[in-house]
């Protein structure tokens, strides 16, 4: 199942530097992890804006929430998120 995934970073201005540059490691780290298994299929920086658009392709709701839920920058972002599914103009044959 596809799903978009918005997600913009709100961490405290009074959290000390290194704390939010420790989360943005791990953070950075769980996403590349994500991408690779084909799980997190597209990430993009919404320009201008500390936030993403993201595209998650996983088994159902449930995973979903659970990789979500584990980001290390989770209690920092405020999330939406959109299931999708298969446009009938699409011609992409991964689009389902
Ligand atoms: O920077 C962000 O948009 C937040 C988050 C998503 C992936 C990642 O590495 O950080």
């Amino acid at each position: 199942m596809l799903f978009k995934v918005e997600m913009t970073v709100r961490i405290p201005h009074d959290m000390p530097a290194e704390v939010a540059a420790d989360i943005k490691a791990r953070e950075k780290a769980y996403a590349q992890t994500l991408q690779a298994q084909g799980k997190w299929r597209h990430l993009w920086r919404v320009a201008g804006s500390y936030a993403n658009v993201s595209i998650f392709d996983v088994a159902d709701n449930g995973e979903l929430q659970a990789l979500i839920s584990n980001l290390p920058l989770f209690p920092y972002m405020d999330i939406s998120v959109v299931p999708l599914c298969r446009h009938p103009s699409s011609i992409h044959e991964d689009d389902r």
